[in-house]
């Protein structure tokens, strides 16, 4: 059981989450918050910092998440790519926050995860990925877990389908937590589209925002009520979104081969082992 900043919440019914705490927020927006992603859309909180990062050799979203009220600033990165890991590191200095976690949606099949990297650059930052994804990392989180940064929280959501082990990051329910919701889709669910998912992130709130980890039509954010009504795979029936998964004839990832068994280690071939450490990365 993960404890570092984690507790566990036993949750049967992963549909179970209400939408109570939005109605009695006020609305308010703040500049500290603005991203491009966010910018168009109500955004009411005053103590997250969120931005979101491109890579675009393979059209991949990093998020960087902030606890902006805390006195550390503690701050987290989801889905880094190692080849712009200088950029993100950069950045987080130049906000003037702590990185303390280097999370990952899932085994990527397309680049190298940054975490790694990471990791031998800020040697305090801990990685994360799924129990379920059977890769190495410091902590091995799953469905109910929650990642604690500052008095903000992500929620572990089993999102299985484009790999057995991808997890969905949800910002936390509760009074001081950002709302609407925002869920870390990784690839299960893309705007108007999927890598290979299941319906649970369909269970939030429909003002949810989505952040998947890819885009390559230039979508930055949607919401759960828009993909529900305008995502052309996962509107239709059973049948016919299996023909239209089995006819993507989309070509093999150029990475795959070298991305995979690196992603399975943080991104790195050799971890340099710290006297004392077990096996951590
Ligand atoms: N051409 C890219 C790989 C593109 C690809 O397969 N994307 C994956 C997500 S990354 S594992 C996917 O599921 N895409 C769904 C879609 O509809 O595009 C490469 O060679 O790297
Ligand atoms: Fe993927």
């Amino acid at each position: 059981m993960i404890r570092i900043n984690t507790l566990r919440l036993p949750l049967s019914n992963l549909s179970s989450f209400s939408s109570q705490s939005q109605k009695s927020r006020p609305s308010y927006c703040t500049m500290m918050n603005y991203t491009k992603a966010a910018s168009s859309q109500a955004f009411n909180n005053k103590k997250l910092l969120l931005r979101q990062l491109f890579e675009k050799e393979s059209s991949t979203y990093t998020y960087l998440l902030a606890d902006v009220a805390h006195p550390d600033k503690p701050a987290l990165l989801i889905d880094p790519v190692d080849k712009t890991v200088d950029r993100d590191l950069s950045l987080v200095r130049e906000l003037g926050l702590k990185l303390i976690y280097a999370i990952n949606t899932h085994v990527h099949a397309d680049h190298v995860t940054g975490t790694g990297l990471i990791k031998t650059k800020v040697p305090s930052v801990k990685s994360i990925i799924s129990k379920a994804g059977k890769a190495k990392a410091d902590l091995l989180v799953e469905a109910g877990d929650q990642i604690h940064f500052g008095d903000l929280f992500l929620e572990v959501r089993a999102t299985p389908g484009h790999t057995p082990g991808c997890l969905t990051y949800v910002t936390g329910d509760g009074p001081d937590q950002p709302q609407p919701r925002m869920a870390f889709t990784g690839d299960a669910l893309l705007i108007r589209g999927c890598g290979r998912t299941d319906f649970q992130i369909f269970s939030l709130p429909k003002e949810t925002f989505i952040y998947p980890a890819h885009d390559y039509r230039g979508f930055t954010v949607s919401t759960v009520g828009e993909e529900m009504q305008y995502n052309p795979r996962l509107t239709k029936d059973e049948e016919m979104f299996k023909s239209i998964m089995e006819n993507l004839n989309l070509p093999y990832p150029k990475m795959i081969d070298i991305a995979v068994p690196l992603n399975m280690v943080c991104g790195l071939q050799d971890l340099p082992v710290k006297p004392g450490d077990a096996s951590s990365n």
